[in-house]
């Protein structure tokens, strides 16, 4: 199944909860929210307050990208406010597995982000442990950013080290998506994408039904 997740990153802040309502509404199956603290990316966004503010607005799956040192301090917290989903970076982790294993004992699907320079290797044990694996198409830190075309290949060789080992590991991609290179990404074997801007400059609702429309052409 292939999967919209928009970034509210992008998202009219002072109208946070309607523009969440207005993706759902129209279709986003996930609601990508990330967290950022100044350290592990330079930009500061938000953090468990916002998410747990939203949880009343949907009951899409929340999908929380940590883009924070040692997230493992926060699992329990970022459950708490609404999570589904928590990712967290490959490169942010000492202990990765034991960061894995924290979020599946909160009874929360797992994910690992990979910065594009970082290698696909760094994933050879922790793999089949793993519900997601998003490539990241930008360098993490801001919304805006053009999409690395380098990512690309990245994410077809994931597909083909998951087909070999017989896994059904999702693979997410961020940033930088838009209608114009979200075929490219579905071909590579990407199968949740993450907008920001694509989704939320301009009509949110309007902007994820094109999305899903070019998902239909591939679900026939
Ligand atoms: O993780 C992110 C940034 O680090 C965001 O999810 C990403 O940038 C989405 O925004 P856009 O679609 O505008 O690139
Ligand atoms: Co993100």
């Amino acid at each position: 199944m292939l999967i919209l997740a928009p970034s509210i990153l992008a998202a009219d802040f002072k109208n946070l909860g309607q523009q969440v309502t207005d993706t759902a509404n129209a279709g986003a199956r996930y609601i990508h929210l990330d967290v950022m603290d100044g350290a592990f990316v330079p930009s500061i966004s938000f953090g468990m307050p916002v998410i747990a503010s939203l949880r009343s607005c949907t009951d899409r799956i929340f999908d929380v990208h940590m883009m924070v040192e040692e997230p493992g301090r926060y699992i329990s917290d970022i459950k708490a406010a609404g999570a589904d989903l928590i990712c967290v970076h490959a490169e942010a982790c000492r202990h990765l597995d034991r960061t894995v294993n924290q979020i599946k004992e909160a009874g929360l699907k797992a994910g690992v982000a990979l910065n594009p320079a970082t290698p696909l290797s760094v994933l050879d044990c922790i793999l089949p442990e793993l519900d997601m694996v998003l490539i990241m198409t930008v360098n993490p830190g801001f919304g805006g950013q053009k999409f690395i075309p380098y990512t690309l290949e990245k994410v077809r060789n994931l597909r083909s080290m998951i087909k070999q080992r017989g896994l059904e590991t999702d693979i997410q991609v961020d940033g930088g998506v838009t209608c114009d290179n979200v075929r490219d990404l579905i071909e590579a074997g990407a199968n949740v994408f993450v907008a920001g801007s694509a989704v939320f400059k301009g009509d949110a609702a309007a902007n994820t039904r094109k999305f899903l429309d070019i998902f239909e052409e591939y679900e026939r």
